[in-house]
């Protein structure tokens, strides 16, 4: 697929930022509390917004990409819809595994010799991403790349490279604040 053009990246940029950009005092999931929370349920349940944000994501996946592998809840929309524009399965990987049924993590089949790109929306300190990919781990599976939608990780806090994991984000927090300002001016 091509490369997305800048002027592309801009435009989802600014639609992400003022569809998706709260304002007030949240606990995050690391237990911090922030000024700023990306909402991403109001992309995600836009079909149009949705699918710019898969397409720009696809191009993120490496080609021996095996399973598109969405973390709860967030991860899914996205992993589903990247997963019809790729033809590459989809995997639904719980935070924590059903407690009855298939009794899975993972929801699909076993995921054992198979690389997962992982799909995750927002990356703050990594920690869910970490979470899913130990877990995968121990089922044998390959985990070494999450594509989010947007990374918004204070300088350090991503301590995902340690696991040797890579993370490749559509836009980061520099690119919203940018949107933003240009929105403003
Ligand atoms: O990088 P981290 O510090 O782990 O934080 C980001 C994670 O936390 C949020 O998920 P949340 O647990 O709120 O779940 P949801 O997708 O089920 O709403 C977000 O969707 C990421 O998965
Ligand atoms: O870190 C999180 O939990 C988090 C941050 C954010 O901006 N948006 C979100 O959905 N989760």
């Amino acid at each position: 697929m091509d490369e997305q053009t800048p002027d592309a990246r801009d435009e989802l940029a600014a639609d992400i930022d003022r569809v998706c950009r709260l304002e007030g005092e949240f606990v995050v999931r690391s237990g911090a509390v922030v000024p700023e929370y990306f909402d991403k349920y109001l992309f995600e349940s836009d079909p149009v917004l949705l699918r710019r944000v898969a397409e720009a994501m696809v191009r993120l996946v490496h080609a021996d990409t095996d399973l598109l592998g969405g973390l709860e809840l967030g991860g899914v929309p996205i992993a589903t819809m990247m997963s019809s524009l790729t033809g590459l399965p989809a995997l639904f990987v719980r935070k924590a595994p059903k407690a009855y049924g298939t009794r899975r993590l993972a929801e699909r089949a076993d995921v054992a010799g198979r690389r997962i790109t992982l799909v995750e929306d927002i990356v703050t300190t990594g920690g869910a991403a970490r979470d899913a990919t130990v877990a995968l781990r121990e089922q044998s599976a390959t985990v070494e790349v999450v594509v989010c939608t947007i990374d918004r990780s204070e300088p350090g806090a991503n301590r995902l490279h340690e696991l040797g994991l890579e993370t490749r984000s559509v836009l980061t927090r520099a690119d919203l604040d940018r949107a933003r300002e240009a929105a403003r001016s």
